[in-house]
């Protein structure tokens, strides 16, 4: 069937159209079905939407994808016509009943994610199916491999690459600023690509995002660190492992992060920039993804086995995930935090102590040193670290910021106080989370929240408990509904929640 081309200035993230509900009729397609849309002798596949009463008959919506790869114009003709599922659809399902992805599975699946030819609900059932059913050893070396070998990879000739990467579910987790620069102030490599958040309220990319460019191609994040020691930059932008985004993008909503796929994502970021020597960090604790110190060991045992079957040297700290990381969660309070902590050498023990210690693990599985954590210390007391990380940022590219006091923090602000006198004695990771995403995290940068009182520590009444900031009032008031309900920080003897929930209106 002929129709016209109608360009839509959207990136849709892969190749789809918008068709009329009647022309699809017409060609026996509904939405999520693929055609294929040819002009001039060049061809693609592409998704359908079903636009209804927008798109009129005889014509079809083309996104910014496909107008690019077929040259189209508004008004320029074309041919389309319906075509099958990919086998990989067929595979997913089988999956889905319980069976195990072959090698060549697994690659057709991965090709197919970064080709975006993949509708977002055949994405989620790939990624519900590893949660669900799982993966064996095998299906998760292959994904890794797969992940690996549809992307770029970088190959320094020079100098000992190292890297660490964390699992994620703690928040304020902001330690990747801090160690970076130690280990680049060293003289060792560490081409750090990150992700954004998946469940908690700002990923290491999110954070560094404030202070500088995280958006960088494969050839910058080798030059970059050749020249400064070290990079932290955005997994998503680069072309290394490009299915993990697209995977991490059905996640988020999710707020999900099945095993198989944490492995592959943070393995296949490791492999592909030349690693060879690998920290991982698992935070474990009540609210984040690992509960207990066992439960960090086994998946310690399997990052070391993926490591060893990828040809990487990989070292994990079971770290303490029980509350969070430092005093703040957010993008810009915890970039704000991580700099300050540089700047004046001095903090929260749970950043210095963890940074330290990570830093520290680093520079004993590479051989470095055999007291890695006193050199890590002396880098970071001496300020090389601190003066270090202002370099990367200007390579990078600098948001303009020189020093912590200068970053912006959400000027709507909201101080919970203790409501009696006590101590915490619990801080609820996933409400912190909770309360910081709904005061507009990790989207809006300044918005999160302080937390004035960890664990253990005293507090009389009306002292300040945690403030939250956020960029808009109404979602300021959002978050401070959802913290009078689900309070975050718990000060012994107090009440954490009713049942039957009671409401005064
Ligand atoms: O806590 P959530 O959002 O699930 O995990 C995602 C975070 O964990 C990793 O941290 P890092 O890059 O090693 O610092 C990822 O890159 C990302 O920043
Ligand atoms: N799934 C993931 C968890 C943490 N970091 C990542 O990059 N990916």
């Amino acid at each position: 069937m002929k129709v016209r081309a109608a360009v839509l200035p959207i990136n849709a993230g892969k190749f789809a159209v918008a068709l009329n509900q009647d022309d699809a009729a017409e060609i026996g397609v509904s939405e999520g079905d693929r055609i294929r849309v040819i002009k001039s002798g060049k061809s693609v596949s592409a998704i359908v939407q079903i636009a209804f009463g927008l798109i009129s008959r005889g014509k079809i919506g083309v996104y910014e994808e496909i107008a690019a790869e077929l040259n189209l114009k508004d008004g320029d003709e074309v041919d389309i016509y319906p075509i099958s599922r990919p086998s990989s659809v067929e595979f997913i399902r089988k999956k889905l009943s319980g069976k195990k992805y072959s090698r060549e599975e697994l690659y057709s699946i991965i090709s197919d994610v970064v080709d975006g030819n993949l509708a977002e609900v055949e994405l989620t059932a790939f990624v519900l199916g590893s949660y669900l059913v799982g993966m064996d050893f095998d299906e998760i070396e292959w994904m890794t491999k797969a992940m690996i070998d549809t992307g770029e990879a970088i190959e320094f000739e020079k100098g000992v690459v190292v890297d660490k990467h964390s699992i994620g579910g703690v928040p304020g987790n902001k330690v990747s600023l801090l160690i970076v620069p130690i280990i680049a102030a060293s003289g060792l490599l560490i081409p750090k690509t990150a992700s954004r958040a998946i469940t908690s309220a700002s990923g290491t990319a999110d954070t560094m995002e404030v202070l500088a460019d995280v958006n960088m191609s494969v050839e910058e994040i080798k030059e970059i660190t050749l020249k400064t020691g070290g990079v932290i930059a955005w997994g998503g932008a680069t072309n290394i492992a490009p299915a993990d985004d697209k995977i991490i993008r059905v996640e988020y909503p999710l707020s999900i992060d099945p095993r198989p796929q944490l492995l592959a994502s943070v393995m296949a970021k490791k492999g592909a920039v030349g690693a060879r020597h690998v920290a991982i960090d698992i935070p474990a604790g009540n609210g984040t993804k690992i509960s207990s110190v066992e439960e960090g060991r086994k998946l310690a045992g399997e990052f070391v086995e993926l490591g060893r079957r990828l040809g990487l040297n990989v070292s994990c700290a079971i770290t303490n995930g029980s509350q969070p990381v430092g005093r703040t969660v957010g993008p810009a309070l915890e970039a704000w935090e991580a700099l300050k902590t540089l700047e004046e050498r001095k903090g929260s023990s749970s950043l210095i102590e963890k940074s330290l210690g990570i830093a520290g693990l680093l520079f004993e599985i590479s051989g470095f040193a055999q007291d890695g954590y006193d050199r890590a210390k002396m880098i970071f007391e001496s300020g090389k670290a601190h003066q270090k990380l202002l370099e990367i940022i200007q390579a990078q590219g600098s948001k303009g910021i020189l020093k912590s006091d200068d970053i912006p923090i959400g000027e709507e602000k909201y101080v919970i106080e203790s409501k009696f006198e006590g101590a915490v004695v619990d801080i609820l990771n996933q409400r912190v989370v909770r309360l910081a995403r709904l005061a507009g995290a990790p989207k809006d940068k300044g918005a999160g929240v302080y937390i004035h009182r960890k664990r253990g520590e005293v507090v009389k009444k009306g002292d300040p408990l945690i403030t939250i900031y956020a960029e808009t009032a109404w979602k300021l008031e959002k978050a401070i509904e959802y913290a009078m309900e689900n309070p975050p920080i718990v000060v012994s003897g107090m009440i954490l929640e009713k049942y039957p929930s009671f409401k005064v209106v």
